[in-house]
């Protein structure tokens, strides 16, 4: 369970979240909200990226602010632009950086690498350089990168923004598929659809939390 208990986070002196208490137990559950209401604060705030400047944040029992490193291993977070996250030039390489720096042996990382390339369809992109990759290959190997750790949670910041209908589909295919508990932040109605929890922020706060036929109704409505 991940469990905030009264958060607040201030950039400097501007407050972002404000008060939030929450326990979340759902296989998928959605983020939304207006821009600037603090998703993106929020789920960086989840891996233990940021701390909350009052409050306290726990992961399975892990403090973000004290256990930070177990607490980045427990959840995977995928970036909204897959070209923040992807550091190396190939697909590979890119997949193994993180294996490696936590010492898993060489043929280890190889048959992980193998295991998720194949399982998204990616296996023919093994030792392509990123920048042939399309916008769509890019997302799916950026969250490959994160699934390779086997965080218990993910993450998902904006998945589907930067792409087509088509590539669209095939992450939100992708994440219903997900064997692990996902929190998806994303302005992308259909796919809130398919959480079974959505929490709609309003500067910082709780504005409704129901399953997505009470609150994404609300939040068009709020929205217009
Ligand atoms: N590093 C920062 N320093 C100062 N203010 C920041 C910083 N990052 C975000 N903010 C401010 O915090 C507020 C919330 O930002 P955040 O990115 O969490 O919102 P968001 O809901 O993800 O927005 P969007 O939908 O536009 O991505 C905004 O007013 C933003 O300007």
């Amino acid at each position: 369970m991940i469990r905030f208990d009264n958060v607040h986070y201030h950039y400097r002196n501007r407050p972002v979240i404000n008060g939030l208490s929450l326990e979340l137990t759902e296989r998928r559950i959605g983020i939304v909200g207006s821009n600037g209401s603090g998703k993106s604060t929020l789920s960086r705030l989840l891996n233990g990226l940021l701390s909350p400047t009052e409050g306290c944040i726990t992961v399975d029992e892990l403090d973000t602010r004290t256990q930070a490193r177990q607490v980045r291993r427990r959840v995977g977070l995928v970036f909204q632009n897959p070209d923040s996250q992807i550091v190396l030039p190939t697909v590979a390489e890119d997949l193994a950086f993180g294996l490696r720096h936590q010492k898993v042996p060489k043929a280890r990382i190889d048959e992980l690498i193998d295991e998720v390339l194949t399982r998204h369809d990616l296996h023919a992109f093994r030792d392509t350089p990123i920048h042939h990759l399309s916008g769509g290959q890019k997302q799916l190997v950026a969250l490959s990168g994160v699934l390779v750790m086997s965080p218990q949670w993910l993450v998902l910041d904006e998945p589907t923004t930067l792409l087509d209908l088509r590539n669209r589909r095939r992450i939100t295919e992708v994440i219903d598929q997900l064997e692990q508990r996902a929190i998806v932040v994303s302005h992308d109605l259909e796919l809130m659809q398919h959480m079974e929890r959505v929490i709609v922020l309003d500067q910082g706060k709780v504005a409704i939390d129901a399953p997505p036929n009470i609150a994404l109704p609300f939040y068009t409505e709020q929205m217009t």
